[in-house]
């Protein structure tokens, strides 16, 4: 691997490029958004020249979209794709029991929409993502911008009635000003600590008027993939309930992959 690459972009680029062995001809894909998301990217562009790969993927963004053209991936929408095989992307959070925190790129409520559409949903992160419980990352909530300081004050009321401790609500900015999803909606994140439910959080999140979605992916991952920054992943399957290591020889990314590097 590169010598400019840190540890944690070794970690992304090791689970990313093994995410994309199970990739087969003809699948339809679903391609996550992010830092490891863009070495999945790469390295599905990469298996498209070397050995003739080819599939359908529907992108979760309007960055991974652009990047994914720029690899000659052939993209179709979800409308057109019906139904997807497999999804790939990464996390912020994930737990033992393949519970996620998603959208710190603010792509979740496509990401989540892609991910419930597809056969499997693969997360692929470096091993410093893993938590014993969620809620260190704050939890993104998408909200529709018509009147989001009530729906801002409706979620610190929720929190407030079900005694979540940490309930600190920050509107997410880009620039001074709010920071606009691909879908024309604004985040808000939440900052728990800790969330103890996550299932039920979730739930009760999407019931306050003004709120389309939010970050916990609960029931929707399959696998993950760990990458750890000396090349090696371990593969976690939620069916099989079994983890396995493997130690693979990654090939060189090289100059090019350092522009996606965050
Ligand atoms: O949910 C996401 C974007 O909305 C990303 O998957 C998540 O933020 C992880 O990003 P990265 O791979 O850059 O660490």
């Amino acid at each position: 691997m590169s010598e400019q690459m840190s540890p944690a972009d070794r970690a992304k680029y090791a689970a990313a490029h093994r995410a994309a062995a199970f990739v087969e001809d003809g699948m339809r894909v679903g391609l996550g958004t992010g830092s490891t998301a863009a070495w999945l990217v790469r390295s599905l562009g990469q298996r498209q020249r070397d050995e003739g790969l080819r599939f359908r993927a529907v992108p979760t963004s309007q960055r991974t979209a652009e990047q994914a053209r720029e690899e000659g991936i052939a993209l179709v929408t979800l409308e057109e794709a019906g139904w997807l095989d497999l999804t790939i992307d990464g996390a912020d959070e994930f737990d033992a029991e393949f519970n996620l925190i998603k959208g710190g790129g603010g792509a979740l409520l496509r990401e989540k929409i892609v991910a419930a559409a597809s056969e499997r949903m693969i997360v692929i992160a470096d091993i410093g993502k893993e938590v014993g419980r969620l809620g260190a990352f704050p939890l993104p909530v998408e909200v529709i911008p018509f009147g989001w300081q009530a729906t801002q004050r409706l979620i610190e009321e929720t929190l407030e009635a079900a005694d979540v401790l940490g309930r600190e609500v920050r509107p997410r900015l880009a620039g001074g000003q709010p920071f606009v999803t691909d879908e024309g909606n604004y985040i808000l994140d939440l900052h728990l600590g800790r969330i103890g439910q996550p299932r039920r959080l979730a739930m009760v999140l999407n019931q306050i008027p003004g709120v389309v979605e939010n970050g916990l992916f609960v029931d929707i991952c399959d696998m993950v993939i760990a990458g750890y920054a000396d090349g090696r992943v371990e593969l976690r399957d939620r069916d099989r309930g079994a983890s396995q290591q493997d130690n693979i020889e990654l090939p060189r990314p090289g100059n090019l992959f350092s522009d996606i590097a965050e």
